[in-house]
């Protein structure tokens, strides 16, 4: 079965590959309480055509035969007939890597679970502390006994951390410990680490499934349709946003201001103003945006006090970067994987606002700043949050186990599918300005876009969508 993702682009199928053409034909050993229902999930009919309609617009038909109409196709997760590896010559590890996220634990809980119960593999690593845990550091064994209750802490049992991806090491270390299947956690940094120790396991002719699990708060990772963490993320975040609004509504010309993670992306921001309703401006780095003048946020600012007697702003820490430089000495310090490091968009801005009001003696405003940075990711994951990470960690497990390898698991257009590497590294994601969820927060919060016409052609033309779909449809 094959998904299809955009029913225009050309056919591109699968470019990842399985270890071996000629798989050995061997079903997972199942534990006897989960035969039959494994049974019915491993033998479904091969093609699924389906055609809903949506006020008599047909408006998905996403699961295609590989013949079907034009368009990405992606492999479709999920257990398969023929198995690539013994259960006994599984040499599995996970890792992983970049931010902490809600939900790492849940993965690395349900790859142990998946490999020992629908599998009978029982040698898994874990590396301790990210990509140079391979060569620095020692492993952790893990049985589904120790990872039993993980799911409910926040963080990861395993550490993770930023920088010390050495391609040469880390497979030599994959090499020597002889490890077949590399299970690796991380964003979309660590994504484009995955797909370099494919390569080079690739260039070794080694039989080992390197298989990607996207996490990342931000959602700013490419094609899936959003990764797990970012829903726990935004919904932690309303914590603050309910705090900054009782401050604003208690005090006379009251400012709440809350600055949420989010470095190129500002879907944290957006996600978490749209379920507030409290937000009367949300600032992104896609959107730019500018302070004085006609049409400027201090005019808008003015206009939300003297109409409410107070407001709410969000901004995303990404946002307004450009303009901090054009007041602040310009910063070019990147953090241990590369990223660039951020001036404090949230000090800068309640400062210039508090600046604005008082000169001239304008207006008198109370302005509060909260910023809960490390507390909305630091979380076990959410209830939703954990069915996901379930899922796509049973999807890793069975397309390892199936033989493929140099993908990355993710939801596409709401299936379970297997994508190749380079597709998940081409680009990042970002809110696109001039698509459609950003005009409903626009029209949810009333705020300005601070843009005029010719600046948002040029953003869009940077901002292509990732997929495209039928009208009226997302
Ligand atoms: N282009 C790259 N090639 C190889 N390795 C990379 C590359 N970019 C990042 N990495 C490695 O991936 C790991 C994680 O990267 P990074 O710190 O950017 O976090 P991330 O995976 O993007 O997650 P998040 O952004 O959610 O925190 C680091 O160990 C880093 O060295
Ligand atoms: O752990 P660090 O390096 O402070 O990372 C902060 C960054 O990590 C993220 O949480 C995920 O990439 C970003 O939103 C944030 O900018
Ligand atoms: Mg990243």
């Amino acid at each position: 079965m094959y998904l299809k993702m955009c029913h225009t682009y050309p056919i591109t199928f699968m470019i990842f590959q399985r270890i071996q053409t000629h798989c050995k034909i061997i079903l997972p050993i199942l534990s006897s309480s989960s035969t039959l229902l494994m049974r019915t999930i491993l033998f479904p009919k091969m093609l699924v055509l389906q055609s809903t309609t949506k006020n008599g617009i047909p408006f998905f038909t996403v699961v295609v035969h590989k013949d079907g109409p034009r368009g990405i196709h992606f492999r479709r997760a999920g257990p398969r007939q023929r198995v690539y590896f013994e259960s006994d010559e599984v040499h599995a590890c996970i890792v992983t890597c970049g931010g902490l996220c809600p939900g790492l634990n849940t993965v690395i809980r349900e790859i142990v679970c998946g490999l020992y119960h629908m599998y009978g593999a029982n040698k898994v690593l874990g590396i301790d502390g990210g990509y140079r845990g391979f060569y620095s550091k020692n492993t952790i064994t893990l049985t589904p006994k120790v990872v039993n209750d993980i799911h409910k802490r926040g963080g990861t049992v395993l550490g993770t951390s930023r920088g010390g991806h050495d391609t040469s090491k880390i497979v030599d270390s994959i090499q020597d410990r002889g490890i077949n299947q590399v299970y690796i956690i991380g964003g979309d940094g660590t994504q484009k680490g995955a797909a370099a120790i494919y390569e080079e396991i690739k260039r070794r002719g080694l039989k080992v499934a390197i298989a990607g699990i996207p996490k990342t708060i931000d959602n700013d990772i490419p094609i899936i349709d959003k990764s797990f963490g970012f829903d726990t993320a935004y919904e932690e975040a309303q914590r603050a946003i309910n705090a900054a609004h009782v401050e604003a509504e208690s005090a006379e010309n009251g400012i709440g201001l809350v600055k949420l993670m989010g470095r190129d992306s500002g879907f944290i921001a957006m996600y978490a103003t749209l379920a507030s309703r409290d937000v009367d401006c949300c600032l992104i780095p896609e959107s730019p945006f500018y302070l004085e003048g006609k049409g400027g946020l201090f005019e808008f600012i003015e206009k939300q006090l003297k109409e409410n007697g107070h407001m709410v702003i969000v901004i995303a820490e990404g946002a307004g970067q450009d303009l901090i430089s054009e007041s602040l000495q310009s910063n070019d310090q990147q953090d241990a994987s590369g990223n660039k490091l951020l001036k404090d968009v949230g000090l800068w801005i309640s400062q210039r606002i508090k600046d604005h009001f008082a000169k001239e003696n304008k207006t008198s405003i109370t302005l509060k700043y909260i910023d809960p940075t490390y507390m909305i990711r630091a979380i076990p994951g959410n209830a939703s949050d954990n069915v996901y990470c379930t899922l796509l960690a049973q999807s890793a497990v069975h397309g390892a186990m199936a033989g493929y390898t140099g993908f990355t698991v993710g939801l596409v257009n709401t299936r379970h599918t297997y994508i190749p590497f380079n597709r998940i590294t081409e680009k990042q994601n970002k809110v696109v300005i001039t698509d459609r969820m950003w005009a409903r927060l626009l029209s949810s919060t009333n705020q300005p876009s601070f843009t005029n016409p010719k600046v948002a052609t040029e953003v869009d033309k940077e901002q292509k969508p990732t997929a495209q779909f039928w009208d009226g449809d997302n």
